[in-house]
């Protein structure tokens, strides 16, 4: 039988209902594809913003990764397919939508709820750097809820197989690590600093190295030059993880199977995720 991803998808295949996000290449509908009635998100893409920004072969990338991907804490990116002027993604639906929206809404999280978000994140990318694919920009706008609560990494668009390593720069500076910000060769240990500054972030509201420029911001995340505020309290075990993770010598991060053994995501993780 043809799997999903052979079949040629084409607008009239779905019913298209209310926006669910814009993003900078197009905007993201809920949609039901009406032979299954099977409910997605279909983002729809410009090709002259695509080449205009020259990303249609970081676009075939993601495609080509997410293809092989199955993990429940990843988005699946179903199929795609174009007509004239546009692109559409046929993505799974996150039904509670933005990660970073739930933590503007909630300033910051509980250390149980971190903690479960972190462990999630971190099987996820065990299961992307076991395919040797790194995802190199793991961020609160590129992570979405599903139905039950679950975490789900989305927006391949930066993701690389681990053999070709360029990259150039866009977008905050924020949760990249120093060989990336200094621009240097990099590997799947750039995830691990990545995880480190979200599990700041969802703990303090703020990721570490924020700063009002972005040569502070810069220095800052070279220097590692990380700080925890008094408020709000957050135990000694939590920053006892973060510290193993912002290093910047790379090979020296924490790796993802001890971070899932490390005493504060064992006493606060659901394990469900
Ligand atoms: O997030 C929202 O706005 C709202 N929202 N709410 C619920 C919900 N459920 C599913 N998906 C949503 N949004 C789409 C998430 C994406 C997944 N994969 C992507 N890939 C991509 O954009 N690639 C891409 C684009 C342009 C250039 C290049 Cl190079 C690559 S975007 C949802």
């Amino acid at each position: 039988a043809s799997t999903v991803a052979q079949k040629r998808w084409n607008l009239s295949d779905f019913d298209i209902g209310k926006p669910l996000g814009r993003g900078k290449f197009g905007h993201v509908y809920l949609a039901r594809e009406k032979r299954s009635n099977h409910i997605v998100a279909l983002k729809v893409l410009f090709k002259s913003q695509l080449q205009q920004s020259q990303v249609e072969h970081q676009l075939r990338r993601e495609v080509e990764i997410q293809s092989h991907l199955r993990n429940p804490n990843i988005l699946r990116l179903y199929g795609y397919f174009y007509d004239q002027k546009r692109v559409y993604l046929i993505l799974e639906y996150a039904a509670r939508g933005e990660l970073y929206k739930e933590l503007q809404k909630c300033k910051y999280f509980s250390e149980r709820r971190a903690a479960t978000y972190v462990a999630s994140l971190a099987r996820a990318l065990i299961y992307c750097h076991g395919k040797h694919v790194i995802h190199r920009d793991i961020k609160p706008e590129n992570l979405l809820i599903g139905a039950q609560g679950e975490l789900k990494i989305a927006d391949f668009g930066w993701s690389v197989h681990t053999f070709n390593r360029r990259r150039t720069m866009c977008g905050t500076l924020d949760y990249l690590p120093p060989e990336m910000v200094e621009s240097v060769e990099h590997d799947a240990s750039v995830d691990i600093w990545s995880l480190g500054i979200l599990c700041y972030e969802f703990l303090y509201g703020v990721p570490p190295f924020e700063a009002m420029e972005h040569s502070d911001t810069y220095r800052r995340i070279v220097q590692v030059d990380l700080k925890f505020p008094p408020k709000p309290i957050v135990s000694p075990s939590a920053k006892d993880l973060i510290s193993q993770m912002l290093v910047k010598e790379s090979s020296q991060r924490l790796p993802l199977h001890k971070l899932l053994e490390h005493p504060w995501i064992v006493q606060n993780a659901d394990p469900s995720g």
